[in-house]
């Protein structure tokens, strides 16, 4: 049978991109997905924003909800100050395989622990197995009617504290007006839109930053 999506996205990178080197990686994904074939990277417009984000709050523990092909992953981990931990979530075992060889790649491999399976299992979880006290830094990027139950389960476990920083991708396009309304009208967050548009396309979407005031 043919190949994947991820599968050809990861043959880019392996032929355009330099070993160890995070933003070659970044580059070999974003041209080809603008150029060749389009894939649910959060993107390099949106990418930005997270990347500034991710540095006015430097965390020190950060968790990612839709690794996909690494990506996002490769963006935020290559960021991080020395010692400084990203665990990130992945339901879908394809997407998994791929995400390993492009986080790997990008030499990166040490900051990132990539963890299989449901979300909703995992995160109550995450104290125990992981040995996480709370996260600093959380990118909401997986299915957009998890992005609810999944914020209340981490507070519910007490893995946030005064001061955490949410980030949720497509709460435009696909959407989470759910997720909008929540933070949006919960007085346990402030929050903020950062408009942009649809990786690689002209299509508006956005990213919501909530902090969570505890
Ligand atoms: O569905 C998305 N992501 C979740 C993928 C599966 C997550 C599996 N998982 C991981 C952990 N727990 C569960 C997504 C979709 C689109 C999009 C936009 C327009 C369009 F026409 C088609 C698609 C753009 C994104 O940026 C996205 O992130
Ligand atoms: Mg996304």
């Amino acid at each position: 049978t043919g190949s994947s999506r991820p599968q050809r996205m990861l043959k880019a990178v392996q032929k355009n991109a330099t070993k160890g080197d995070p933003q070659s990686v970044i580059s070999a994904i974003d041209y080809y997905c603008r150029h060749k074939e389009w894939a649910m990277n959060v993107g390099d417009d949106k990418g930005l924003i997270l990347d500034s984000v991710l540095t006015e709050v430097n965390p020190s523990t950060a968790l990612e909800l839709g690794t996909y092909c690494g990506y996002s992953t490769v963006r935020i981990a290559r960021l991080l100050s020395p010692g400084s931990k990203l665990i990130t979530v992945e339901f879908n075992p394809a997407f998994a395989e791929v995400a390993h060889q492009i986080i790997a790649y990008a030499g990166l491999q040490d900051k990132v622990t990539l963890v299989e399976g449901p979300s909703g299992d995992l995160i109550p979880k995450m104290k125990e197995q992981f040995g996480i006290k709370y996260f600093d830094f959380v990118f909401l990027d997986h299915w957009k009617d998890r992005y609810v139950p999944d914020t209340k389960l981490l507070e519910d476990c007490g893995l946030l504290k005064k001061g955490t920083v949410l980030l949720a991708d497509n709460v435009i396009c696909p959407g989470a007006p759910e997720y909008l309304k929540y933070v949006r009208n919960s007085p346990r967050y402030e929050s903020r839109y950062y408009k942009s548009n649809l990786e690689y396309t002209k299509v508006e979407d956005g990213l919501e930053k909530s902090v969570f005031l505890g």
